[in-house]
This record gives C-alpha cells, sequence and structure tokens, in this order.
C-alpha cells in the first residue's frame, strides 16, 4: 500500500483559491510556504470505511498517483507531493496556468489548421508517451487538457486529471463505463474491452471540435448522444468544413473508427501527412 506524507498539509502550503471542483473533491491553488512556489492541490475526499459512498475508495487514489508518477513528460502535469489525513488526499501538482483549451476554442469559436496542429502535436507527443507505458488517460476532454500560459502564441500543452487513467498490465481485459458522453467511444458504450485506442476516438472528437467548434456526436441529451455515437452519425457539415483540408477530414476519418483495431495509434497520428507534411 503506498505512504503518503501523514504531515498535515497547511504546515507547508498556504491553501488559497478553488481552481475547480468535481465529484472527487476540489482543486485549489496552493502556495509553497518554503519557496513561495505556487502549486495546485487536488484536494480528494477518501472513504472511511466499505460501507461509505462518499468519497473515492483510497485504492483509486493509489492509482492515480502511482500513473503520474510513472509518466514525467513534458505535455502532462507533473506530481510534487502526496499528503494524507483522516479524510483526505492531497496531490500537489504542477500549476497550469493558460486554462483550458476548452475556453481557447469558446472565445476563438474554431482554430486555424496550423493553430489546431500546433495543439495537437503536443497532446499526441504526451498521449503517445503515455501509451508506450501502457497507460491509457480515458477521460481526454477539451476540459482536461490545459494551456500553460495565454500570452504565447504557442503555449505549452499539459495534460491533466488521471482520475481515469488506467496501467495495463499484460493481457488484461478492462472495462469501464465512466468518461464524458460526448467523447467516449463506442466500446465503452457497449462495456467491451478498453484499451489505448479509447483515447484515440477522443482525439478525433476533439480534433473535429477543434477545427469546427461543432461536437460531432452532441445531441439534445446524454441518451441522444451516446446513440448517435454508436450510430456513427458524424459528417462535415459543409458550412463549418468549407475550408478544411481533406487531410485534416482524412485524419478524423482515421480515428473516428468503430473498431478500435482499425484506429490509428497516438505513433501513426504524429506521422499521418495532415500532422507531419512530407
Ligand atoms: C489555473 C487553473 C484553473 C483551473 C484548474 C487548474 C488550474 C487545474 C490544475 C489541475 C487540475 C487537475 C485541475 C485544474 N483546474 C480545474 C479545471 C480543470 N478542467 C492540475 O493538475 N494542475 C492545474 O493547474
Amino acid at each position: 500500500m503506498a505512504v503518503f506524507k501523514p504531515e498535515n498539509v497547511e504546515d507547508f502550503y498556504e491553501i488559497g483559491e478553488v481552481l475547480g471542483s468535481g465529484h472527487f473533491g476540489q482543486v485549489r491553488q496552493v502556495r509553497e510556504r518554503a519557496s513561495g512556489t505556487i502549486w495546485a492541490g487536488k484536494f480528494l475526499k477518501i472513504r472511511k470505511n466499505a460501507c461509505s459512498r462518499l468519497g473515492l475508495e483510497r485504492s483509486s487514489v493509489e492509482r492515480e498517483v502511482e500513473i503520474l508518477q510513472a509518466v514525467q513528460h513534458p505535455n502532462i502535469v507533473t506530481l510534487k507531493d502526496v499528503f494524507e489525513s483522516r479524510s483526505e488526499v492531497v496531490l500537489i501538482l504542477e500549476l497550469v496556468n493558460g486554462g483550458e483549451l476548452f475556453d481557447f476554442i469558446a472565445e476563438k469559436e474554431s482554430l486555424l489548421e496550423s493553430e489546431a496542429i500546433e495543439f495537437l502535436k503536443q497532446i499526441l507527443e504526451g498521449l503517445g508517451f503515455m501509451h508506450s507505458k501502457n497507460i491509457a488517460h480515458f477521460d481526454l476532454k477539451p476540459e482536461n487538457i490545459m494551456l500553460s500560459d495565454k500570452v504565447s502564441p504557442n503555449p505549452n500543452i499539459k495534460l491533466i486529471d488521471f482520475g481515469l487513467a488506467h496501467l495495463f498490465l499484460p493481457g488484461e481485459e478492462y472495462r469501464s463505463t465512466s468518461g464524458t458522453p460526448q467523447y467516449i467511444a463506442p466500446e465503452v458504450i457497449n462495456n467491451e474491452p478498453l484499451g489505448p485506442a479509447t483515447d484515440m476516438w477522443s482525439i478525433g472528437v476533439i480534433t473535429y471540435i477543434l477545427l469546427s467548434g461543432l461536437s460531432p456526436f452532441q445531441g439534445d441529451n446524454d441518451e441522444e448522444t451516446l446513440r448517435n455515437i454508436l450510430a456513427m452519425t458524424y459528417d462535415f457539415d459543409a458550412q463549418h468544413f468549407s475550408m478544411t483540408s481533406s487531410m485534416a477530414k482524412d485524419f478524423i476519418q482515421k480515428l473516428l473508427v468503430k473498431n478500435p483495431s482499425e484506429r490509428m495509434t497516438a505513433e501513426e497520428t504524429l506521422l499521418h501527412p495532415w500532422i507531419k507534411p512530407l
């Protein structure tokens, strides 16, 4: 069982404003007392006993920590420290100040293909590194793709939030129906075995959104969205894709493939002519 620091996190960090919250707990700005450096503290409520339904299983937090410790890469947020009290685990994470890719797109409606390619190259470098270590993210979406800063012309991309990530043991079969409807692959909906290819479907959806501002399968509610995914009812809306290159559409079409084994891998995407022109 992993041992996290039993000291009180507030002895080492001054707790600041809330940056975000979710089913897991909260993410807050924290200031390291010794150095003044600002980090992101992810405060996770832990179940006190097997019967309680509130909070996360400690084992799932251990898994997230183990995965974060295994993937040190310029495009993946780094984990600095872990503290534990009776009912809470606190992950001290690299602060990524530039906000979500989601907001960046919202402000610009959609991106130039050259801008989208620069973002995707970094996302795929980080993802390819994770997949090479048999780790899949399983919650890729614009909210979990952060920009290092808001000002530089081509900000650094960081993948965050490994709460649903999984480290595959050789030959292991893994199923999960977690994730966000708009971005999940058909095999998730069908409760079939998942793998790194499941992340690649999400990349196809994210690319479609980056280039058009539209979400390919989104329906009026989650049920309709899931039906659209299984029916593969997406097209390149003439109004939003009239200026999009055929290479870009080919890239998306090679990811939004129902059979996971026929989808491009992260490595193959980095060699696709749209991403890596000859
Ligand atoms: C400046 C800012 C604003 C909101 C942030 C973060 C940083 C942030 C961060 C992280 C996570 C897991 C969630 C975060 N959130 C919550 C929203 C993420 N989609 C993280 O790991 N580092 C962050 O900076």
